[in-house]
């Protein structure tokens, strides 16, 4: 390692071999290290203080652009450490035979890097930590993210982000949500009534100002929920746009929303104690994405937040939070960082000639400063890996290959559970399913089809986005119409989408019905009322809705791609008695006419084969959806972030 002066009184270590180090890959092309030596000299630097006594006051003072000297430079240090240690520390509380099981971590460390020949062997290997259940060390851990259930939702992130922090939380953790207060001016903003001003106020440097935000906070379930509020979060709509398309200013919301996020666990005192300095940031795609960044320019240089670590999860690789390069002089980032988020777009992307493909790619940012990386399935931690899978950063997530693992989401299965579903008509069971048909044929009614008990029912639950297959589905209906069955869809988002379902809702009106909109109540009603849930996704992460389905007794039709492959057993006619014999159908490749076979084998089955139908339910209800699992694995990859030291520093 060699050290640098940064122009600061930080002292900033940078691998020797730097100039291959991912900051550098991927597709950018100017070396970032050229980029840090050239604008050393003209680098100039923010002057924080902190006084936690001072009633939580944060100031920031001018930028500077002489450098402290080294006595100033030790005070400040001093400053910061005094404030931080007026606290007990919370994390590392050992629970059990901690010494031991660290050793563990350690060995299997060592064995995931000897083995990155074969990735996915030693994800499975990594992770299966099944016999491990109980939480060796607890651990502060920070979530930030741009959508979080029941508060904000509009699809599995807020879901993911609304049940994992519950479930860390009843293993020990302490646990902390940060994201924004979105207030609507509506009487939806009851969601929020919960979560108090905690009269705590600090000033933000980025978009040349300074951005002033508060925080409110709501303690429930064990978690520490966080919201940080901002004028940009007060507006209609949902929390990336409305009905005119994405917000145009999404990239200041969010950079607003990491650097408060930064802040929370060195300001926030909650039941009493900050959180400090020594926790683990979990962000959440690309909106949170510039936390690691931070923590790597902004604190660390400064001799803050060195004993934190950051885990980056990938959602959705297909968002990286891409915009001009312009725009990076507003992040509030010292200027020798551009090589961490700069991103050239291949010559065929370009708009024009002249156009040089120049921009910032937050996602890159937070994949090339994070300790370790995680996404929310294994078959998708390999495919971003690939080209065709890999949005144009399968280079540089190859790269980082060895701390890249992928742990299947689970549910919250209080909310979904059809033996105590308030929004659902009938309740049942594995051991009573007789609900069920009562369900569909209720949904039947509702929606103004022919009641008929023994017609197979076909859903499709979705945000209307090019990734869940729409357009196959909407071009498989003419045929699909012929057969004797019903097809439900409920989804918002394309406007061409929307129309196509509402223009095909005349055209069959006997047997298909296109729901416009957002409905949690109603995503219930179909997942309990069909017999067969359909999710052609062109990729999929992890996804949560044939999760769901398969607790509810819906069997399953999906593309053999990402989590849904991971998650659904193909349907094996010919398995023994007793034997596994799949919960679904996975198709493959994805084209109209094998999704259309994959749909008629199910539908045969359900009209043929009662007994084989019936098995499938069971098997798909009998899963262990629950977050227990998943959180079990997420620990064990916290304790492997902690086990190295920070990946930048
Ligand atoms: N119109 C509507 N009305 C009511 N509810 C609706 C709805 N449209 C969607 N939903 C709900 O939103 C959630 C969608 O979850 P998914 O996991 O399928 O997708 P999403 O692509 O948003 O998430 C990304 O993140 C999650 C979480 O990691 C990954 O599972 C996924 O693969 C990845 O694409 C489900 O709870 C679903 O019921």
């Amino acid at each position: 390692m060699e050290s640098l002066r940064i122009g600061c009184f930080g002292i900033c270590k940078l691998p020797s071999n730097l100039s291959e180090s991912p900051l550098n890959s991927g597709v950018v092309g100017r070396p970032c290290f050229a980029l840090w030596r050239s604008r050393r000299g003209s680098a100039s630097l923010l002057l924080r203080r902190r006084s936690i006594a001072d009633n939580n006051e944060v100031e920031f003072h001018s930028v500077r652009d002489k450098y402290p000297t080294e006595e100033e430079s030790s005070n400040l240090e001093d400053s910061f450490r005094v404030g931080l240690q007026l606290f007990p520390r919370y994390g590392e509380k050992e629970v059990v035979d901690s010494e031991a099981n660290l050793n563990v971590c350690e060995k299997e460390v060592v064995d995931s890097n000897a083995n990155r020949a074969s990735a996915k062997e030693e994800e499975t290997k990594g992770i299966d930590v099944e016999e491990k259940p109980t939480t060796r060390v607890t651990r502060n851990i920070v979530f930030v993210t741009a959508e979080v259930a029941p508060y904000s939702k509009t699809g599995g992130l807020g879901d993911v982000c609304g049940s994992l922090p519950v479930a860390l939380a009843a293993r020990g953790h302490r646990v902390m949500v940060v994201s924004p207060r979105y207030v609507h001016g509506d009487p939806s903003d009851v969601v929020f009534s919960g979560a108090l001003d905690l009269d705590c106020h600090i000033k933000i440097p980025c978009f040349g100002g300074l951005q002033e935000v508060a925080f409110f906070h709501e303690y429930r379930e064990g978690v520490d929920w966080v919201f940080v509020d901002h004028p940009s979060y007060h507006r209609p709509g949902n929390p990336y746009g409305d009905s005119y398309g994405a917000f145009s200013d999404n990239q200041f919301r969010f950079t607003v929303l990491c650097h408060a996020a930064c802040e929370a666990p060195l300001v926030l005192l909650l039941g009493g104690f900050t959180y400090g300095e020594k926790c683990l940031f979990l962000v959440n795609d690309w909106h949170a994405g510039l936390v690691p960044v931070l923590l790597a320019a902004k604190y660390r240089p400064h001799g803050v937040y060195k004993d934190a670590r950051s885990i980056i999860v990938i959602h959705n690789l297909a968002h990286q939070g891409v915009e001009p390069a312009e725009t990076y002089k507003n992040l509030g980032l010292p200027l020798e960082w551009y090589g961490a988020l700069e991103w050239v777009f291949p010559t065929w992307a370009r708009t024009h000639a002249l156009d040089t493909g120049e921009a910032v790619n937050v996602l890159k940012g937070a994949i090339v400063t994070s300790d370790r990386i995680l996404t929310v399935s294994q078959g998708y931690s390999w495919e971003i890996t690939t080209v065709e899978g890999g949005n144009g950063l399968n280079g540089l997530l190859s790269s980082r290959k060895s701390i890249l693992n992928g742990i299947v989401n689970g549910i919250d299965v209080a909310e979904w559970n059809p033996a105590s579903d308030e929004h659902i008509p009938f309740r049942y069971s594995i051991d009573d399913i007789s609900g069920k048909v009562q369900c569909k044929t209720a949904l039947q009614k509702e929606l103004g089809l022919a009641v008929r008990p023994d017609c197979p029912m076909i859903g499709f639950i979705g945000r209307l986005d090019f990734q869940k297959g729409v357009d196959l589905i909407l071009s498989a209906i003419p045929e699909l119409m012929q057969d004797d069955i019903q097809f439900i869809m409920l989804g918002s988002g394309d406007r061409q989408f929307e129309n196509w379902m509402r223009a095909l809702e005349s055209t069959y009106k006997d047997k298909f019905r296109g729901w416009v909109g957002f409905s949690v109540p109603v995503s219930h009603r179909i997942t309990a009322g069909c017999d067969i849930l359909l999710m052609p996704s062109r990729f999929e992460p992890c996804g949560l809705n044939q999760l769901y389905a398969m607790r509810y007794g819906t069997v399953p039709v999906v593309h053999c791609t990402g989590g849904l492959k991971d998650t659904v057993e193909n349907f094996h006619p010919y398995a023994e008695e007793g034997s596994s014999q799949g919960t679904g159908w996975t198709f493959s490749p994805l084209s109209k006419d094998s999704m259309l076979a994959a749909l008629r084998l199910a539908v045969g089955t359900y009209r043929e084969h009662k007994s084989s139908w019936e098995g499938l339910i069971k098997s798909g209800m009998e899963k262990d959806y629950t977050w227990d699992k998943a959180a079990t694995k997420y620990e064990q990859v916290i304790e492997w972030a902690f086990c190295d030291s920070p990946y930048v520093q």
